[in-house]
């Protein structure tokens, strides 16, 4: 496995304590020194040394791209992770001057004044092409753009698609017919939605597949380039505690949840047309699920990695209607700003729209590993906090001889906030009496990791296209598979029209999600307690 992401974390730690260090050429030696180290890296995952390699933001006047894919490329240009010898073309409909555009990712870019010199050199290799999305002729003047940068005809080429899906068709084609490598590669980043459903998902991966080779392709899922969800693989692989007991004859449920406390800010147009289940659940939480049920790949090569995550995925059964509690939020007349409005009320949504913001699903596994354990997938928006995390519970200890006071184990990993893993477990009481409670052992990031910094998802991901690792990027079948599971819920739901449970904003959803809970095996207590003090 490349360990380019263990150095990012390295030189952003170095990058945090730089004050501390005597000159900027040392710190340019430490950088140079890691350079080469990453160039080392002999597992042919590494990026090209040798040849330029040029980025094109397509859409780069877009949301988008000022608040994640400018911040990523700046990031990682400032920490010196780059080949050397990259240069960046935004390229968009709007007329405007790479001034303009650095104007519109200044409040994004979280520089640091001792950065400011670095900054400057990174906007001095950045460029602007105004262009159609439509006509060949434009693109045949990016490519022209682009081939004052490479010469030897030998630079490799990096296409981010951060665009709307309605123009996806034209741009993809005209990158084909007119703005490929020579002798380079070329790497085509793609955004989702991958599609509305398994048709219009089909259409558009045959349509990519018909320009260009899977090698070729990135479908972001960018939880896959958070730190907890990478670590999955190794919690479950690279330990004997773990790896024996992920079954069915241990574990009685697995609950994995993604919760925002804010509603839909005004972008309620976009996400009225998809709802949570296809913002979050189809993909992000079915990624997770995918990686928390794998059987275990015959390497990391993200090949195998990718086969196992398809098979796990084969069998599970389309949900149905049964299988899941559907939510809409409203507002809440003693919340204040935002929470006082309900979906319903942001102009942008359709009025009278019937648009999930809220679903939870139980989900299994036709196998013999989990043959009979709920995978609860619960998501929503306008909750009561933000937190994206998975919940492994074990079953009730068998023959309880402590008159039925123990409580099920729970392993606990938090992707976010604050990264941690933490188990829940019964022990005796300390002291005198022979009573027992619940406590934790617990791996809290910020206090076993203290000052490490971890790097953004996007940070990763883009790292790794330079480096040509697929391994966390989604490949066309695993998205088919996810796709087949829940299209015909998607259909039902909007051919029947069937109407959310309305939900109060900053609550933690609709209580008939507890019940269904409840029902799938997942015990909610309420009596464990975190003593954070220690910290
Ligand atoms: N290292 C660390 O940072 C650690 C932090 N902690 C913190 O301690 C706190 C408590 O720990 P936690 O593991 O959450 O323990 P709990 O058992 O108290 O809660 C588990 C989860 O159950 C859900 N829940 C709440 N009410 C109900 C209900 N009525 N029916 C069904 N489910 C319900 C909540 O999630 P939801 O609302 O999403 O459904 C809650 O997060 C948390 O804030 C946790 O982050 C604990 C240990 C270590
Ligand atoms: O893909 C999406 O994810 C974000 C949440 O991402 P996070 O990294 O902040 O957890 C979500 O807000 C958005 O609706 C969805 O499209």
């Amino acid at each position: 496995m490349s360990n380019v992401s263990q150095k990012l974390t390295l030189l952003n730690q170095m990058h945090k304590s730089s004050p501390s260090l005597n000159t900027q050429r040392t710190l340019d030696l430490i950088r140079d020194d890691l350079t080469s180290n990453i160039m080392a890296d002999t597992e042919g995952t590494c990026w090209d040394s040798q040849n330029p390699h040029l980025f094109t933001v397509m859409g780069a006047s877009g949301d988008l791209a000022k608040k994640k894919i400018y911040p990523t490329l700046w990031w990682l240009y400032r920490d010196g992770l780059l080949p050397p010898n990259t240069t960046f073309f935004g390229y968009a409909r709007t007329k405007m001057t790479v001034n303009e555009l650095r104007e519109r990712c200044d409040p994004h870019m979280k520089v640091k004044n001792e950065e400011k010199e670095r900054y400057e050199l990174f906007w001095k290799i950045n460029y602007y092409v105004a262009g159609s999305y439509t006509e060949r002729r434009d693109f045949e003047l990016l490519n022209k753009e682009l081939s004052n940068f490479d010469n030897l005809s030998r630079a490799n080429r990096l296409f981010y698609l951060a665009l709307p899906p309605s123009v996806f068709d034209t741009v993809t084609v005209h990158i084909r017919n007119t703005c490929m490598a020579n002798k380079g590669w070329t790497r085509v980043i793609v955004e989702k939605p991958f599609g509305k459903d398994s048709a219009s998902s089909k259409v558009l991966s045959d349509h990519l597949s018909s320009l260009f080779a899977e090698d070729q392709l990135y479908r972001i899922d960018h939880y896959l380039g958070k730190e907890m969800v990478q670590n999955l693989m190794t919690i479950r692989f690279g330990n004997q505690l773990f790896n024996p007991t992920w079954n069915r004859q241990n574990i009685a449920s697995i609950m994995i949840t993604f919760k925002e406390p804010f509603g839909t800010q005004g972008r309620g147009g976009y996400f009225d047309e998809f709802g949570i289940i296809r913002d979050v659940m189809q993909n992000h939480l079915l990624q997770i699920l995918s990686l928390v049920a794998m059987e275990k790949p015959a390497s990391v090569h993200p090949d195998d990695i990718r086969n196992e995550k398809v098979k796990v995925l084969k069998c599970i059964q389309p949900i149905t209607l049964n299988d899941v509690v559907l939510g809409q939020y409203i507002g809440n007349p003693e919340g204040e700003g935002d929470e006082k409005f309900g979906y319903l009320d942001d102009k942008t949504v359709p009025e009278g729209s019937n648009t999930p913001t809220f679903a939870m699903a139980v989900m299994r596994i036709n196998n013999e590993r989990w043959d009979g354990v709920n995978f609860i997938l619960k998501c929503g928006k306008a909750l009561n906090e933000r937190k994206a995390e998975v919940r492994i519970q074990y079953h009730d200890v068998a023959g309880d001889i402590f008159g039925g006071k123990t409580k099920r184990n729970e392993l606990v990993i938090r992707v976010q906030p604050g990264e941690a893993l933490y188990i829940k477990m019964m022990t005796k009481t300390p002291g005198i009496t022979f009573d027992m409670e619940e406590t934790e052992l617990d791996l809290t990031y910020q206090h076993r990791y203290q000052g490490v910094v971890l790097p953004d998802a996007y940070e990763r991901l883009i790292l790794d296209v330079f480096c040509g690792s697929q391994m966390h990027f989604v490949r066309s079948d695993e998205l088919s598979e996810a796709w087949r599971i829940f299209t015909p819920l998607l259909h039902t739901i909007e051919r029947e029209k069937i109407e959310p449970i309305k939900y109060v904003y900053g609550s933690r959803g609709p209580i008939e999600a507890d019940n269904k809970s409840d029902a799938a095996n997942f015990k909610f207590y309420g009596s464990y307690k975190w003593h954070k003090s220690h910290f």
